[in-house]
């Protein structure tokens, strides 16, 4: 495997026309290649408006759907692993909040549909349903790519430290996350967060968000940021458009695994015994 690779977070502005939000990944995706990167990755929910009325209206079906069709598109056209932000999937009568990844030969190498639905109340910040049109997904999903072994999830999948531990158990090296965190939980946790998954796990955590548009109905943070195994933030975007690029260092992820060996010192044999409580 190569040991350090390029990779793009690409934090695109989401309007409420899916044609120019399609013209914003094109794009930053022909940006994130032409500045080297081998990887990119788009927001969550990067083809409408994050809310509960327009996830019907914006929602496609594998394979012919305008946006999935795109995405294959571009990671052919540009070569390029393509972890296509999430957008609001159709299938067998339902909706789901579905991450669709590319190769660069433009098939499909995974699809991660989310498994923690947003249903939160928090008076006086925010609040959101998402069960009340999408159904959770139920699987983990990883890929690899000649650099390192990839982990999907979305937004708030990454406030359950179960899933990141099941995926770094499972082998990955990296955790793309495409997400939407708020205003009132994003200066909050978001960077907290991604932080301590990456730290905990010795895993690079790479999270997107789209730009802030103060005008939305749902405000998004921005913030897209890489965080490395040692728990530090690589980079971290503001709260405007932008391709924001890293360099993955696959060598410094095992030279910190060897020198504080954190995932072989785990003791299942006790979290998982029925024991004493004295
Ligand atoms: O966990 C959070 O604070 C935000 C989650 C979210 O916006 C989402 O899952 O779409």
């Amino acid at each position: 495997m190569t040991t350090c690779f390029k990779l793009a977070l690409c934090q695109l502005q989401v309007t409420a026309d899916k044609k120019l939000n399609l013209r914003h990944a094109r794009a930053a995706v022909q940006e994130a290649a032409g500045r080297g990167c081998r990887l990119a990755a788009l927001p969550e929910m990067f083809n409408c408006p994050y809310g509960n009325r327009y996830f019907p209206a914006y929602a496609e079906e594998f394979p012919d759907g305008e946006t999935i069709r795109c995405l294959a598109g571009l990671a052919k056209e540009y070569g390029i692993y393509l972890v296509g932000g999430s957008i609001p999937e159709r299938s067998a009568g339902r909706l789901y909040n579905t991450s669709f990844v590319f190769g660069p030969d433009g098939n499909l190498l995974a699809r991660h549909r989310k498994i923690h639905l947003f249903d939160i109340d928090i008076p006086g910040g925010i609040s959101f349903k998402e069960s009340a049109t999408l159904a959770a997904g139920n699987s983990l999903t990883l890929f690899t790519t000649p650099f390192c072994r990839i982990g999907v999830a979305i937004c708030y999948d990454i406030r359950f430290p179960e899933l990141t531990r099941a995926m770094a158990l499972q082998g990955i090296h990296l955790l793309v996350l495409p997400a939407a965190f708020n205003m009132t939980t994003g200066p909050a946790h978001w960077e907290l967060t991604m932080r301590a998954r990456a730290l905990d796990n010795q895993i690079f955590v790479a999270a997107v968000s789209p730009a802030r548009d103060n005008q939305a109905e749902y405000v998004a943070y921005g913030h897209s940021m890489v965080t490395s195994p040692w728990g530090e933030v690589l980079v971290q975007a503001a709260d405007g458009p932008a391709v924001l690029t890293a360099d993955i260092d696959l060598a410094q992820l095992h030279r910190i695994r060897e020198q504080l060996p954190l995932l072989k010192h785990r003791r299942e044999d006790v979290y998982f015994s029925i024991g004493s409580t004295s």
